[in-house]
Order: structure tokens, then sequence, then C-alpha cells
């Protein structure tokens, strides 16, 4: 579990995290979204202490990072894949981990292993790609085998199959029992491995729910109706808005009405004498349910 209490982070005049206050809970994929710049690796870092808060304070487990005796053994973290020495080969690097927590030697080649890394364990880290990168940085997360997981964009740079590999493993990391929070701006990708969401702008908090509940809140749920004959679109049409209901003219001619069922549409077609073709709800995406909540706190957008 990560606990986070009114966490607030200054730079200059710039509050980038704003009071804080969640918790991460153990045994569920936690995504962490958030525009560009709207406090989501100075939260990680503050929470394995590589930044201070200027206030509240974040607990791995109910302790704060600088108590952990063996702070590996009890969370793990990827937060810049290229923060390893080049000269240094994975090998080395981790055994250097492994030795400053008290971790077994023998933990290195395991984790080599897990992350599809054994064979280049010999070469230096400055001559990894950025895919081999972050598979030698989640290895380091793994490596003490600690509860709790962070890790920091841990897709980027991995081909198809790794990034679905990394969607296995948060998973089955997160049905162990353990915490797993992690940041992505791959919307589809977190649809898929997140069990909740914190969504952060501007440091401050959006939204901390689950995810299904987090897309039903913030997205419309409409219905599709393909309507073959021209007079009974406009009879359905007409009649739905005259009933005050919103319905627009979607690019293949189909009716699309917000806030509506498909049962619904398709009993007032057939009392209305409505001939149809197709009649489908639409599902709101991760990525149309968080565009609509971020709208008013991207910082760093461009307007057309
Ligand atoms: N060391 C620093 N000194 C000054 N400002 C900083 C420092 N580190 C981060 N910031 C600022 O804090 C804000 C939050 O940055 P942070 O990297 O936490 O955002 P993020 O949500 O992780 O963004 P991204 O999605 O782009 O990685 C940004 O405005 C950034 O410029």
């Amino acid at each position: 579990m990560i606990t986070f209490r009114a966490l607030t982070k200054r730079y200059g005049q710039k509050t980038v995290v704003n009071g804080l206050t969640s918790v991460i809970e153990t045994g569920t994929v936690t995504g962490f979204l958030g525009p560009n710049g709207a406090g989501k690796s100075t939260t990680m870092r503050m929470t394995v202490g590589l930044d201070r808060p200027d206030s509240g304070d974040a607990l791995i487990r109910g302790k704060p990072y600088a108590e952990l005796r063996f702070p590996l053994r009890e969370v793990g973290a990827l937060l810049d894949a290229k923060a390893v020495h080049p000269g240094r080969s994975a090998g080395k690097h981790l055994l250097a981990m492994a030795r400053s927590n008290g971790i077994a030697a023998s933990r290195v080649e395991e984790v080599l292993a897990a992350v599809g890394l054994s064979d280049v364990a010999g070469k230096r880290a400055g001559t990894f790609s950025l895919g081999m990168s972050q598979r030698l940085g989640i290895a380091g997360a793994l490596l003490g085998d600690p509860g709790v997981l962070m890790f920091d964009e841990p897709i980027n740079g991995l081909d198809p199959d790794g990034v679905r590999w990394v969607r296995q493993l948060m998973r089955s990391l997160a049905a162990e029992g353990r915490t797993v929070f992690v940041s992505s701006h791959l919307m589809s990708e977190m649809q898929l491995t997140a069990d909740r969401l914190l969504v952060i702008g501007k440091g401050s908090i959006l939204a901390d729910a689950a995810i299904g509940d987090f897309i039903a809140g913030n997205s419309n749920r409409s219905v599709a109706v393909l309507v073959p004959d021209p007079a009974g679109r406009a009879k359905l049409a007409d009649w739905l808005q005259g009933n005050g209901r919103s319905v627009l003219t979607g690019e293949s001619g189909e009716l699309l009405v917000d806030e509506a069922t498909a049962a619904e549409i398709g009993d007032l077609a057939y009392e209305l004498g409505v001939r149809l073709h197709g009649l489908a709800e639409r599902t709101a995406s991760l990525e149309q349910a968080y565009m609509e909540l971020t709208a008013g706190s991207v910082e760093y957008g461009v307007t057309a």
C-alpha cells in the first residue's frame, strides 16, 4: 500500500504537487494518469525519497521511505530507465543494487531471466536500446521481491511483444497481492491493465476511482442507430429532438443519440414503425473519458 497524505511540492513559485491525498491499494494495478507536467514523476520521486516534499508525506506500507531498512525489499521502482551507469554491465548493475540491500546474489540471474535479458547480462548498459533499458529497470524494481512496485512510463520504447509482457507482468504482480502503481500516457494500454486510476492535473487530483466508474462518470453513453430510409431517419430524429434529446448524425449517416440505451431506442423505433438496420451502444473508451476530464488541465497543449 502507498499512502499519500496532503503531499505537496513546490518549485519556486509553482506548486507542482498540490495536497495529494490518496491510498494506492494492494492487489490492484493503479494507473497514474495526467497531462505532461502534471506532477506524476515528482510524486513518484518523492515516494522513493529522491525529492523532498514541502509538506505532507508519502508512505510505503505506513512508513516514509527514509525509515525503510532495506528499501528495495519493500518498494521497487522504475523511474528513469537510462539512470544506469553506462559503463557497467546489466549483471554488475543489479549485483551492486542487491549487495547494498542485503539481497542474495542469486536473485540477479532470476530477475534477468524474468525480464528476458539473461543473454546480455555481461553487456554494458550504455549499449542498450530504450526497450532493453526499460527491461533492465524493471529487473531492478523486481530485485528485492517487494510488495510495492512503481513504474514511470514502463512501456516507452517497448515493442508490441514487450508491451504485452509488461501488461501481463503488472497483472500478475497485482494478483500476487502486491501494490502496483504505474504511470502511462497510453490510454488503450491502461484500459487493459489498470483496476483503478489516479488522475492528476496541474498537481491536483482530478479523479481517484475504479476504472469502470471513471469511464462511466466521464463520458456520455450514446447509441448509434442505422435507419436505411431517409423518411424513417427523419421521423425518429424529429421525435427524439422534440422530446429534448440530443441527436447527431455520424460519419456513416447513422444517428447518434446521447444518454440512451439500445433497448429504449429499439422500442421507440418499433412504436414509430421505423425500420432499423443497426442499433449499437457506444461504450466510451478510457481515452475519451480521460480527454473529457483533463481538457482544462493541459498545460503544454497546442491549440489549433
Ligand atoms: N527539478 C525541478 N526543478 C524545477 N521544476 C521541476 C523539477 N522537476 C520537475 N519540475 C516541474 O514540475 C512539474 C511536474 O513535472 P513532472 O515531471 O512531475 O510531471 P509529469 O506528470 O511526470 O510529466 P510527464 O508526463 O511529462 O512526464 C513540471 O512543470 C516540471 O517542469
